[in-house]
């Protein structure tokens, strides 16, 4: 069996060689050549798989795509050839998360401000929507949710229009898949009408998909409302953001909020799973075998925890000006953008860090401090 596999997937030596010869790609410039003997077929977001890429394969028995967004997909065409397909629903909702939490904290502390007491609007209340909300509560903040979807299908939890949210919201966070049709399409949800609907002092943040937001719009409102104060993980036109729009952005990031360790090898393992299933074979690999130990666990001695200390935590799993500053030097090219997604140091997600009270001592950590923590994610 041919396995061709986008080289920038962890684990897929640890768990498909058992299934034949696995041949490493540049999922971006991945060609019909390159495709035409593989049995199977493993990619991310920015391999486009359609009847021009995979019409020669014919051997193709099964497409996998490490991903949540399946919108690079020709769905409709892998059914029509019989070709089993599976994504990783739900693999990096988690990074997603603390990513767009340790975003907010970074932006908090670069304004002056503080993010406590802030109200966040969360626009797309699925697996990544959910596990952003799952932090800002744990932090004690109050979330608006829109999912007109969700809500239509009885989802039990409160829900406001999209209008309602941006007129309540201190902050607003995208994490919608992106449609082109029907009632709930998604492409320039946040076209220039909408952008100017924006309350004073707005933060936007997009971790979904860039056309969420059209981004010539967006300069042309930031051009003159310094008071809107925008993050980006996901840009128009990837993987060449408009330069124009990156000096106007608080931070800027390359597609990378998905990106903890953790969440990458759930991707490619679910796809081993699905694949297992497909072949009628016992899956005999493990999640948690491919992981490793992360190096440090965190003793408190504050009896609080206040904001600027949290952020220091989050700090020791992922650093995000880090991030931001790579990309200012070298987004300019779609080689450059992809590069600097290739060498992304994969963060941990907060649950490799485990954070005990130092019980010893009389400034050790209050309990309550403790458990926004654990609730946060972080091991105990
Ligand atoms: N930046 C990154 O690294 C990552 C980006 N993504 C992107 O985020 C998207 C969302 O991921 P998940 O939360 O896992 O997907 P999901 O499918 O679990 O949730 C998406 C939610 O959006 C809702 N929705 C659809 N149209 C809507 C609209 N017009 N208004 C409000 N809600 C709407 C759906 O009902 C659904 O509940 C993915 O499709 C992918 O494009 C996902 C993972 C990583
Ligand atoms: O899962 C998704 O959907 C994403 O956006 C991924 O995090 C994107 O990662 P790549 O597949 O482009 O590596």
């Amino acid at each position: 069996m041919k396995i061709v596999a986008d080289e920038n997937m962890p684990y897929v030596e640890a768990l498909f060689a058992e299934f034949g010869q696995i041949e490493f790609v540049n999922g971006r410039t991945l060609t019909a050549e390159q495709v035409k003997d593989a049995d199977v077929l493993l990619v991310r977001s920015v391999t486009k798989v359609d009847q021009a890429l995979i019409e020669a394969a014919t051997k193709l028995v099964f497409v996998g795509s490490a991903t949540i967004g399946t919108d690079h997909i020709d769905l409709d065409y892998l059914q029509q050839r019989g070709i089993a397909f599976s994504s990783a629903p739900g693999c990096n909702a988690t990074a997603v998360g603390e990513f767009a939490f340790i975003a907010l904290l970074e932006l908090a502390k670069r304004q002056g401000t503080q993010l406590k007491g802030k109200v966040i609007g969360i626009v797309g209340a699925g697996n990544t929507g959910t596990a952003a909300a799952k932090c800002f509560e744990a932090y004690g903040l109050q979330v608006i949710l829109c999912d007109p979807i969700k809500q239509a299908e009885g989802d039990s939890r409160q829900f406001a229009s999209l209008d309602e949210l941006i007129a309540k919201a201190d902050v607003i966070s995208l994490h919608v898949p992106i449609t082109k049709v029907g009632p709930h399409k998604t492409w320039y949800l946040f076209d220039e009408t909408r952008l100017n609907t924006l309350k004073p002092n707005t933060w936007l943040m997009n971790c979904c998909r860039g056309e969420v937001i059209d981004n010539h719009a967006l300069i042309k409102v930031k051009q003159t409302r310094d008071d809107v104060k925008v993050i980006l993980d996901v840009w128009e036109g990837e993987p060449k953001p408009i330069a124009e729009l990156v000096p106007l952005v608080e931070f800027a990031t390359p597609h990378i909020a998905g990106y903890s360790l953790e969440g990458k090898a759930r991707g490619t393992f679910m796809l081993y799973q699905a694949l297992c299933l497909l072949l009628q074979r016992q899956p005999t690999k493990s999640l948690t075998a491919l992981l490793p130990q992360f190096e440090f666990q965190q003793w408190l001695n504050n009896a609080e925890l206040d904001e600027s200390k949290l952020l220091k935590m989050c700090r020791l799993v992922f650093d995000l000006r880090d991030d931001d500053a790579l990309f200012r030097q070298s987004f300019h090219t779609a080689a450059g953008f992809d590069l600097l997604r290739k060498h992304h140091t994969h963060r941990r997600e907060f649950s490799a860090l485990a954070v005990k009270a130092a019980s010893d001592n009389a400034f050790s950590a209050s309990s309550d401090c403790i458990n926004m923590l654990h609730s946060l994610g972080f091991s105990q």
